[in-house]
């Protein structure tokens, strides 16, 4: 794999929690879709990856090289989105340009204008005018607007209306269209991700639980709906994870196909990122 970004055994401890041991790489190319409960330590992995946050263990690597003070073209190469920003308030759209202009050696003007078009973001507005999703399209257009190799995004669409994540939708595929480019994306709007993500990463309790295709996911992974006596009959070497509602049993298995021969007469269904999500962290598992 062509990875932009190697994470190696990351770890993270903090007081009744730990980011266990999390291995990760992401192609050229490729938007990553970061799945989780609250809690699951999607934003731990995120800042630790950023140097944002000591790490007890593991490497991280982008393009190869570590973040250092000294690494700044490797800097200006990430474009970092999080879901609160922090520009100040008295400043206006067009004084951020001209910041950023000074901070980011790769910077482009006509970019910035553009996105503040796109975005429909007045340029003589201050921070404090904005609201919180005029504030979230304007971190992204500073993102976007200083030729990043890598876009990073935490939670950062989840403010914006269902249009507006719509049209983002479209400028993040457009990012990547030339295979240079990559998004790591956390999100717990997951038919977005459902929309663009090539690859989806769950983090359950700190740990890694999968990084698959969404394809693999969509096509492979059903959900056998049955009944007692099917449930029974199912291997449960093939279970990945099970919920009992009344007489109902939803079985989360990975080979569709296999359960298909198996279990003619029941109804398997895809799973959507929602119902798997929901079948490991509410459900119940063969030990
Ligand atoms: N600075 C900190 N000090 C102590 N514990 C922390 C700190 N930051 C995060 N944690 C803990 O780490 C765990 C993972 O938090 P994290 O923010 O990574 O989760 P998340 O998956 O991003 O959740 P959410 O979807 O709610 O944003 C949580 O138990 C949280 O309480």
């Amino acid at each position: 794999m062509n990875a932009i970004l190697h994470i190696n055994n990351l770890t993270n401890h903090y007081p009744g929690f730990t980011l266990d041991h999390v291995s990760l790489d992401i192609p050229k190319g490729c938007i990553m879709g970061l799945i989780g409960e609250n809690g699951a330590g999607k934003s731990t992995t995120i800042n630790a990856i950023l140097g944002l946050i000591h790490k007890d263990e593991g490497e991280v690597t982008f393009w190869g090289e570590e973040l250092s003070e000294e690494s700044s073209s490797i800097k200006e190469n990430i474009g970092v989105v999080f879901d609160e920003t922090n520009f100040y308030d008295t400043l206006t759209l067009e004084q951020i340009g001209k910041i950023s202009a000074a901070g980011y050696t790769q910077w482009r003007p006509e970019v910035y204008s553009d996105y503040l078009t796109k975005f429909g973001l007045d340029p003589q507005k201050e921070i404090k005018a904005l609201s919180k999703g005029m504030k979230m399209k304007l971190s992204i257009a500073v993102a976007l607007s200083h030729d990043p190799k890598l876009l990073i995004l935490d939670e950062a669409t989840s403010g914006l209306d269902p249009v507006m994540r719509d049209d983002l939708l479209d400028v993040f595929l457009d990012f990547v269209q030339d295979e240079e480019h990559s998004i790591l994306v956390s999100s717990h709007i997951t038919s977005d991700l459902e929309k663009i993500a090539d690859y989806i990463t769950f983090i359950h309790e700190g740990k890694l639980l999968f990084c698959k295709s969404k394809d693999e996911l969509r096509y492979n992974y059903g959900i056998i709906r049955c009944g007692a006596a099917v449930f029974d009959s199912i291997d449960k070497n093939d279970v990945l994870a099970y919920r009992k509602s009344d007489y109902q049993w939803d079985v989360l298995v990975a080979d569709k196909e296999k359960a298909q021969r198996e279990h003619k007469d029941a109804v398997i269904d895809s799973p959507t990122l929602d119902d798997i999500l929901l079948l490991y962290v509410k459900g119940d598992h063969i030990k």
